[in-house]
């Protein structure tokens, strides 16, 4: 773990996201799947998750689906429900529909905003299974309108054989009927190019490690993707009123996720900062997965001291990390100077873990520095949209004299024509 002046330490992004023999290993798997299909999904599967299927066995049953609700418990799904009606709601503040500018002589600009026609969703599920994942890659693709979910999530969590029941449960309750047991690099190349048992999709959404992160990114183009959300990222500013069990506790909630998470802190406080480095230590031989936070502090952990919260601000929009806490005196007065943050919470009550599972705000996020172009995973991600331009013959006369003009300044000279063939024999002028 880094300990000291924010000025020693690396702010930007790696150029290279992944070691070069995960980018090696994920272009093999993306292409292999491509060209062969099941059979390299299924050999992937075995290699990756220990587990044997048949193409057949790929599709999650209907009755598995309903099955799960008897391993659940009641206030799992009462909490599951509440989760899910907090983030519908937010969702659906971002809905917008298709509109129409009229003029008086008929002349229409406008924009048709449509659903996608399918959509892949990733859940992930190797080490931890998220059922929390379920609800924010679907809810939003429910409000959008899109007619076909496809969701992959691994056949095994923790080493465990099958899919867990919560996932399964939380996939019914959000109205999803088509289910891969498909996980990693192999599950997003066999959505984006498709194989004999999983039809391709149109864009592909959801979070996952660094294979799915990398392999996401290298279908794009194919698929359209909705933004790197890779292994998870928390950044704390915070002074010297800021509890450290606090800032301690929520930095070891990203830790906990995956040897490749990253939790820093960032303050003007040296009293703050030796304060959490031993809540840290303390705190995190008490998590059970205290070897996956250790290792991803050791790793990707920092403690940066800045001269000041102006210095504090610099440096957390350079890191543009996938969650921001600010707990200072007046987070309020630093807001409107952060640039560059998937979300932001915003003083002491606000615990990132509010975000994950239920405010309402998508917890499927940019990571590795891309919040400084990709924003939270929203209904937007699902619509796609289409001009429309109904000229009248009046607008055509008013306009052709400067459509023509550019036409020709451009050396195309069809464009100028097919304008000026429709006023022969009018008066132009
Ligand atoms: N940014 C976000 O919005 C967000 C949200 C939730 C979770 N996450 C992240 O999702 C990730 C979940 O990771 P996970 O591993 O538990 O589940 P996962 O489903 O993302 O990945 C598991 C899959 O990875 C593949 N895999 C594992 N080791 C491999 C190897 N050596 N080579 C090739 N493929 C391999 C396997 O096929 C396996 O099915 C974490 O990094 C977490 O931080 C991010
Ligand atoms: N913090 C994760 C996003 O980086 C989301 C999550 C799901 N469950 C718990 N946390
Ligand atoms: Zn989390």
């Amino acid at each position: 773990m880094y300990i000291g002046k924010a000025k020693g330490f690396r702010l930007e992004r790696e150029s290279e996201y992944g070691s070069p023999e995960q980018n090696e290993a994920v272009r093999e798997i993306v292409e292999a799947v491509r060209r062969e299909g099941d059979e390299a999904l299924l050999r992937y599967t075995a290699e990756f998750d220990k587990v044997s299927l048949t193409p057949g066995q790929l599709r999650v049953t209907e009755e598995e689906i309903q099955g799960a609700y008897a391993k659940v418990e009641p206030e799992f799904l009462a909490a599951l429900r509440q989760a899910a009606a907090n983030i519908t709601a937010f969702h659906e503040k971002q809905k917008r529909g298709s509109w129409m500018d009229v003029a008086s002589d008929g002349t229409m600009l406008g924009m048709a905003i449509r659903p996608l026609r399918r959509v892949g969703l990733y859940v992930p599920g190797g080490k931890a299974a998220y059922p929390s994942s379920v609800l924010m890659n679907v809810l939003p693709a429910k409000v959008a309108g899109v007619p076909e979910i496809a969701m992959a999530t691994p056949p095994a969590t923790g080493g465990r054989e099958g899919i867990d029941p919560y996932i399964l449960v939380a996939a019914a309750e959000a109205g999803v009927t088509e289910m891969y047991r498909v996980g990693g690099a192999q599950a997003v190349a066999a959505l984006a190019y498709g194989t004999a048992s999983i039809p391709a999709v149109d864009k592909i959404c959801g979070p996952g490690n660094i294979y799915v992160a990398l392999a996401k990114r290298a279908v794009y183009g194919a698929v359209d993707i909705d933004s790197i959300a890779g292994p998870s990222e928390i950044v704390v500013l915070a002074d010297d009123g800021a509890d450290p069990r606090y800032v301690a506790a929520d930095m070891l909630s990203q830790a906990e996720h995956d040897e490749m998470a990253s939790a820093v802190l960032v303050t003007p406080s040296q009293t703050l900062a030796s304060a959490v480095q031993a809540e840290l230590e303390r705190q995190v031989a008490a998590l059970p997965r205290v070897d996956i936070a250790r290792t991803s502090l050791e790793r990707h952990g920092a403690i940066l001291i800045v001269d000041s919260l102006d210095e504090g601000l610099d440096v957390v929009n350079k890191l543009a990390p996938e969650h921001l806490e600010v707990m200072t005196e007046e987070p309020m007065d630093l807001i409107g100077r952060i640039e560059t943050a998937g979300a932001i919470f915003i003083g002491p009550y606000s615990s990132e873990p509010v975000g994950d599972y239920f405010a309402g705000p998508n917890h499927i996020l940019p990571t590795n520095g891309t919040a400084r172009f990709s924003s939270p995973l929203n209904v937007d991600d699902f619509l796609k949209k289409s001009s429309l331009i109904r000229y009248s013959k009046q607008a055509l006369l008013r306009d052709a004299a400067g459509i023509a003009t550019l036409a020709r300044h451009e050396g195309l000279e069809g464009h100028a024509r097919a304008v000026e063939i429709r006023l022969e024999g009018r008066e132009t002028k």
